[in-house]
């Protein structure tokens, strides 16, 4: 085809009408020969625009007008079936031509009753413009008109009247047409009454550059991607033609759709929303002010208000309770001739003297134990939990570790009934304040070894940070996420005090099941990955991604409430320094890798899509009864290898009784293109319908569901 034209859609349209009829007597038959009895060759020219059925050339020399009837057969050279012959052995066009895919055609022609062939050379010409960038209602076509069925591959559109057809062979409606990056795609319509339209797509341009020829400069900013046709494509945050402009104030996001939620003149980040709070105020939308004791900056500050004075959250000033007064409230207000000036200060002054005595002294005995108690491995894990603290201030308040701190003397621990690759876990009995005894599981690291300590220190931080930004209707905690009761951290074994799961954790109570009507059991375990997406909903509000949602990180209480446990992995992920794996060494090898979402094995970092990913596999653990997953019949993979396999498009199979409806739950959680994962309400939603489906028991049960 030759140099493209750019023609405005409905003149390109105009224009091809032209050239059609043009074309029409300019096909000819350019001369025949030999018309004796042996081989015959003929030839002709024919536009690439050319109408279906519209002829091409006489094979046999017929005058015109006559009816006898030939049935010729083209026996070769008949590419994709572009030609087709008539009952009078006329050659026509039965499929649409494109000179920039085939220019030529030689056709063997058989004619009956004759031993004779006929050899016909069909060239086809190019038409300026020919195919058109339109579609049928003289809009430009871009990949938008086309249904995507995976990266590179297209069906044709539906179409009202007439078929779509693609150029390739044996590609329409049902088979997708693939292109790659530069490339066209092209469909056509053939109408019922023989015409035909095209509708063609383009690849992407070089970087840079946009526009139908791609002959326009993108000049895009901040980060923006460059689309051929729709031009730049600002990334969160920013707007504008060639994403210039930021959000304006209070939104937030792509496009700006996002609404702010932050509080107390908190400053909203015009990419994600997330609300960096101004000094006193803490939480998700900065509407908490500090704790009491605490002021400042991410609540940072510790008040020295002395003598039951109230500090403000804000800036820290203390407001006395009489007769005390002064700046931290330890002053007695007096009557001035009582207290001589010759008397006051050189008291205030020895009592300061003697103050900072006490706290230099109680500082350096504080060191000196901390000293005695830590081992190198354990300090370095908590020096790691600064940073993470740092990354999770907006729901992890300071002090949050002496906040939860409970007595060693009021714990009393009983039998190990659970160890996992960090932790063993006891039995024990928690005395609380008003003397009441509370059965608790008891976590403590399963070696003084960084690996086990990390996973400690981020469990507590991470069940304190869930605790303490709970939802108002919530005031115990979430009720699908184990509760915590405290921590001991000043004392040997260190432990993490947790609400007691009295079945065990989900896993084990699959594998147990016999397997009589699969369906309806499966059925019936469902209300359990109902609880867990309740609980993935609450961690996607508070944006927290688990790391390890698995069936043996899902515990099931006395009153079969299903507990979403396990934090050791988790992460906030506003976090930039998201936790990456420091090496093969230590980390590999204990990733969840067959749970783990396709990004997270490749990156490392786990958002609260991965947490989804991971959700499809739990699912399908439930469909399958405990069974561990395992692709292509491999059950011990390396991460490259488990890459490759997902990457080219292999999931888990669908587990023998496993409902088809159920199945395709778990492959929405396997999607690629993470955004495309289905959102836990959803998945709630989804799972509810499969149960009403599949468990005759759950109208019965549905009034009570937790
Ligand atoms: N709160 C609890 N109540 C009852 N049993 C529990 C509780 N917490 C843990 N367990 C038992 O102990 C086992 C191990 O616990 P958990 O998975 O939390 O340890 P871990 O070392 O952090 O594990 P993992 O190997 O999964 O990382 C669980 O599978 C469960 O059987």
């Amino acid at each position: 085809m030759g140099k493209p034209v750019k023609l405005g859609a409905c003149e390109a349209i105009f224009n091809m009408k032209t050239n059609t009829v043009l074309f029409v007597v300019t096909v000819r038959l350019l001369f025949l020969s030999n018309w004796t009895y042996g081989d015959v060759h003929l030839s002709a020219k024919i536009a690439e625009n050319a109408d279906i059925g519209q002829q091409v050339v006489h094979v046999l020399p017929t005058s015109p007008g006559a009816k006898e009837e030939v049935p010729c057969d083209i026996t070769d050279g008949n590419i994709h079936g572009r030609f087709s012959v008539t009952h009078v052995c006329v050659v026509v066009v039965a499929r649409p031509l494109d000179f920039s895919i085939y220019r030529r055609y030689n056709l063997t022609v058989n004619v009956p009753g004759t031993t004779e062939t006929r050899f016909v050379d069909i060239q086809v010409e190019d038409v300026d413009g020919y195919p058109p960038i339109y579609n049928d209602t003289c809009e430009i076509a871009s990949y938008a008109n086309f249904h995507k069925v995976k990266k590179d591959e297209f069906l044709c559109p539906s179409a009202k009247e007439g078929t779509w057809h693609s150029r390739r062979p044996n590609q329409d409606r049902k088979h997708p047409v693939r292109t790659q990056r530069y490339l066209h795609l092209s469909c056509y319509y053939r109408r019922q009454n023989g015409s035909s339209r095209a509708l063609r797509a383009t690849g992407n341009c070089p970087p840079g550059k946009r526009g139908e020829l791609c002959e326009e400069d993108c000049n895009c900013l901040n980060g923006a991607s460059c689309d051929r046709w729709a031009g730049c494509v600002c990334p969160p945050g920013w707007t504008g033609k060639l994403c210039e402009t930021k959000c304006p104030d209070g939104t937030y996001g792509r496009s700006c759709k996002g609404e702010c939620e932050c509080q107390n003149g908190a400053f909203c980040d015009p990419t994600d929303g997330q609300c960096n709070c101004t000094e006193g105020w803490y939480g998700i939308h900065c509407t908490r002010p500090c704790l009491s004791g605490r002021y400042g900056w991410r609540c940072r500050q510790a008040c020295d208000c002395k003598n039951n004075a109230t500090c403000h959250h804000v800036d820290g000033s203390c407001t006395c309770t009489p007769p005390w007064t002064g700046r931290q409230c330890d002053v007695i207000q007096t009557e001035p001739s009582l207290l001589p000036l010759q008397i006051s200060i050189p008291l205030s002054l020895t009592l300061l003297g003697v103050l900072a005595a006490l706290v230099a002294l109680y500082k350096w005995r504080a060191v000196t134990r901390m000293k005695q108690h830590e081992d190198q491995e354990e300090t370095q894990v908590l020096l790691e939990l600064k940073s993470m603290e740092e990354n999770l201030a907006q729901s992890l308040q300071p002090g949050w570790l002496k906040r939860w701190e409970r007595k060693a003397k009021d714990l009393t621990l009983g039998d190990l009934i659970g160890q996992g690759a960090f932790s063993f876990i006891r039995e024990g009995r928690l005395r609380t304040a008003n003397a009441d005894v509370t059965v608790v599981a008891v976590k403590s690291a399963r070696s003084k070894d960084r690996l086990c300590y990390r996973a400690f220190y981020r469990e507590a931080a991470m069940l304190v940070a869930l605790d303490e930004n709970c939802e108002e209707h919530n005031p115990d905690g979430h009720p699908n996420i184990i509760k915590l009761f405290g921590v001991i951290t000043r004392s040997r074994p260190r432990c993490i005090l947790l609400e007691y799961a009295a079945k065990g954790d989900l896993l084990q109570l699959l594998k147990q099941q016999t397997k009589n009507n699969v369906a309806c059991l499966v059925g019936s375990f469902l209300r359990y990955a109902v609880h867990i997406s309740r609980a993935l909903k609450e961690l996607r509000r508070l944006r927290i991604a688990h790391g390890d949602v698995a069936a043996r990180n899902v515990l099931i209480s006395g009153d079969d409430v299903t507990k979403l446990s396990d934090f050791g992995l988790a992460h906030d992920v506003y976090t930039t320094t998201t936790y990456i794996s420091s090496g093969k060494n230590d980390a590999e090898e204990l990733l969840p890798l067959k749970w783990m979402a396709l990004e997270s094995l490749e990156t490392r970092q786990f958002t609260c899509e991965s947490n989804t990913w991971s959700f499809g596999v739990l699912i399908w653990e439930i469909a399958a009864f405990g069974e561990e997953p395992g692709y292509q019949n491999e059950i011990r993979l390396s991460c490259p290898r488990l890459v490759g396999i997902l990457r080219q498009g292999y999931r888990l199979q669908k587990p023998p009784g496993c409902p088809d409806r159920l199945y395709d739950v778990m492959k929405s959680c396997w999607q690629e293109d993470p955004s495309a994962r289905p959102e836990p309400v959803e998945l709630e939603q989804k799972l509810t319908d499969c149960r009403e489906e599949i468990d005759p028991l759950f109208v019965v049960e549905k009034e009570s569901a937790v």
